[in-house]
């Protein structure tokens, strides 16, 4: 026992052997693990969570437990992974317990015996990939800007898939990924359910600042970003405009859904998310004033799937992906985060992401169509947002596409 300590006592020390550790017997019990790291933040968190809990449709955020929740595209199957141990991570090493969630963590994963190989993460099943052929991807996007001429609807995204053969460390890439894209929210999770995703994603659904301070943002509108290039002199075109426009309509919808008038817009401005740029609006409300404790759940659910990953109007655009997509998003442009943890819920839609698999990842992106898309260009776009995460972690590798 005591030696078990003193070497575990080494491992804490070091952030990425005691990763190794605390993954290699989560997976051995077949435990589901989430490491993420919050926009703007150094501190790297990880659950490892005994039950993949499968939450009621009418499930109120506000009264979860402490926990990470994760969300498909078609969320009506949410997954909540309890905090059974949960830590927090430094640059390079474990930080101090704060709470008595965590000293019960440190405890046990002091008396944890070293297991030296390398975490076997959890596959999925393959996907189909018939949106990753370039044609494919092309007719979809005609389809939609037919149905948007013929009037029936404002906005639709299509998305696609692309599979990239290489093993990637997804430790190192999840690292890298942090220090890299400082205002995402990079997250990686493995569950026996869901297999294994890592994603530096740009777009907040829902925060609750200690039950206290509702927040969301409208984010629409792509361009490549190139180091020098300042967001305060980005010119927008008016399809640009209008398709983020369209998302901020749909949020103040939502918010007269439920009567709320007392909430505060700001922008539309430019920020940075990696590689790209993108117009965002951040929406704030103070849920004490406005006397709205279950906002947070309300809005989810009026919410998801928004017309940043989805379209205008949504039941229709649903219609449209499901039928012509012709592949199952999963947890693309799903939502997840953690819930509660420390008096906070961040929930984040799930984009630039990609599917582990042990020798292949697969890869997805969405485009906002309008009707002023020019096919070409959107395919582009697909290309750049999949760029986010490929231009970080294939860095030292050969790539081969198919
Ligand atoms: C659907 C995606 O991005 C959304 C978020 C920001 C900008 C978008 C756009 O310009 O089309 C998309 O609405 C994706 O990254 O797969």
């Amino acid at each position: 026992m005591k030696s078990t300590e003193s070497a575990n006592t080494q491992k804490l020390n070091d952030k990425k052997a005691c990763w190794q550790l605390l993954l290699n017997h989560a997976f051995t019990n077949g435990d589901a693990v989430a490491l993420w790291r919050l926009p703007n933040q150094e501190i790297q968190q990880l659950i490892i969570s005994k039950t993949e809990k499968q939450l009621k449709e009418d499930a109120v955020l506000e009264d979860l437990s402490e926990g990470f929740m994760l969300a498909p595209f078609m969320a009506e199957h949410r997954t909540f992974l309890s905090a059974d141990y949960y830590f927090r991570f430094s640059a390079q090493t474990l930080e101090e317990p704060e709470s008595a969630t965590e000293t019960n963590a440190h405890a046990w994963l002091k008396q944890l015996k070293p297991i030296d190989t390398p975490p076997a993460f959890y596959e999925k099943g393959s996907a189909v990939k018939v949106t990753s052929i370039k044609g494919n991807y092309i007719n979809l996007v005609n389809e939609a800007i037919q149905l948007i001429k013929a009037g029936s609807a404002e906005k639709i995204v299509p998305s696609r898939t692309k599979t990239i053969e290489a093993s990637i460390n997804l430790l190192e890439a999840f690292d890298t990924l942090c220090q890299r894209y400082p205002t995402a929210m990079v997250s990686l999770i493995s569950t026996p359910n869901h297999g294994t995703w890592l994603g530096a994603t740009p777009e907040l659904l829902v925060s609750l600042e200690n039950q206290h301070i509702f927040k969301t943002v409208a984010l629409a509108g792509t361009k490549a970003w190139t180091p020098g290039t300042d967001s305060k002199n980005v010119a927008w075109t008016q399809k640009e405009i209008e398709e983020q426009a369209l998302v901020e309509r749909y949020i103040i919808s939502c918010f007269k859904k439920i009567r709320l008038r007392d909430y505060e817009e700001y922008g539309p401005k430019t920020i940075i998310a990696g590689n790209l740029m993108h117009l965002k609006s951040d929406f704030k409300v103070d849920m004490k004033e406005t006397n709205f404790a279950q906002l947070g759940t309300v809005m989810l659910n009026l919410l998801h799937p928004t017309s940043a990953v989805c379209g205008m109007p949504k039941d229709l655009s649903l219609d449209f992906l499901l039928k012509n997509e012709g592949y199952s998003r999963e947890l693309y442009s799903g939502y997840l985060g953690p819930v509660n943890i420390q008096q906070n819920t961040e929930l984040f839609v799930n984009l630039r992401c990609l599917q582990w698999k042990k020798s292949s990842a697969q890869l997805y992106a969405g485009a906002g169509v309008t009707i002023d898309s020019v096919p070409e260009r959107e395919w582009e776009e697909t290309e750049m947002k999949m760029n986010t995460l490929l231009s970080v972690i294939f860095e030292n590798y050969t790539i081969s596409t198919r």
